[in-house]
């Protein structure tokens, strides 16, 4: 691996359906820029293959609308299929070719997803949750599915994992602005440490 592919800094990100991770995520990016950070989703080389094999709209498959949802349940099943033979499958997909020091992770779900960071980059792997309740999420178009809602793709990181951060996305919430701090500054410190490597 060239050394320029080992970040400085993973934010790897969890939560339920519409407890805002792509949100919270871009929110990030928008505060820290594209330059010094990249968001990464295991979900995107996933979708990609999926809407190709099924002749479906790329884009809508990665936005958040209801079209996704139409297709969320085989979408698992179908990338089951594929973790169960190498469960890192997505996550070596969706980190080829990162160069920015920081990488920011919008959706992991299982704890083979965390595992996977922990073992490669074992010094540079944060996880933070993203949370918020049920009357929020649904206000922001989330209803039960059963096969979804009770499966790993779920509820796979409910436990197990001593989350680094506990992000809490909700109106009468502290702001983002005010959560986010520490992880900004860690991105921030991170970022400036790659700066002064790469001029020397
Ligand atoms: N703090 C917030 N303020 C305003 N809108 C928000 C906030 N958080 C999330 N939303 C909106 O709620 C919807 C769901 O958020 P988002 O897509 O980020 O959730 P998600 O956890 O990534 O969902 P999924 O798992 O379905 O991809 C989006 O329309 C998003 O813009
Ligand atoms: C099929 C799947 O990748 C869909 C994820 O979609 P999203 O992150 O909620 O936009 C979920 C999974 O892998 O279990």
């Amino acid at each position: 691996m060239e050394a320029t592919e080992v970040p400085e800094l993973i934010l790897v990100f969890s939560g339920k359906r519409k407890s805002g991770k792509d949100y919270v995520t871009d929110w990030i990016q928008r505060r820290l820029g594209s330059e010094v950070c990249c968001i990464l989703r295991l979900s995107g080389p996933l979708k990609q293959q999926y809407a190709q094999e099924h002749s479906l709209e790329l884009d809508q498959l990665l936005g958040s609308g209801p079209y996704k949802e139409r297709y969320r349940a085989d979408m698992i099943h179908w990338g089951e299929t594929r973790r169960r033979q190498d469960p890192g499958f997505f996550c070596r997909l969706a980190t080829r070719g990162a160069r920015q020091p920081v990488w920011v992770v919008s959706d992991a779900r299982r704890l083979s997803d965390i595992q996977w960071f922990v073992s490669k980059f074992p010094q540079q792997t944060r996880s933070v949750r993203v949370q918020c309740s049920e009357e929020t999420r649904t206000q922001r178009g989330w209803s039960f599915t059963a096969g979804v809602d009770d499966a790993e793709s779920e509820c796979g990181l409910d436990s197990g994992v001593q989350f680094d951060w506990i992000i809490t996305n909700e109106a009468d919430a502290p702001s983002l602005d005010e959560q986010l701090q520490p992880i900004l500054k860690l991105a921030e410190e991170a970022a400036s440490s790659s700066s002064s490597i790469n001029r020397r």
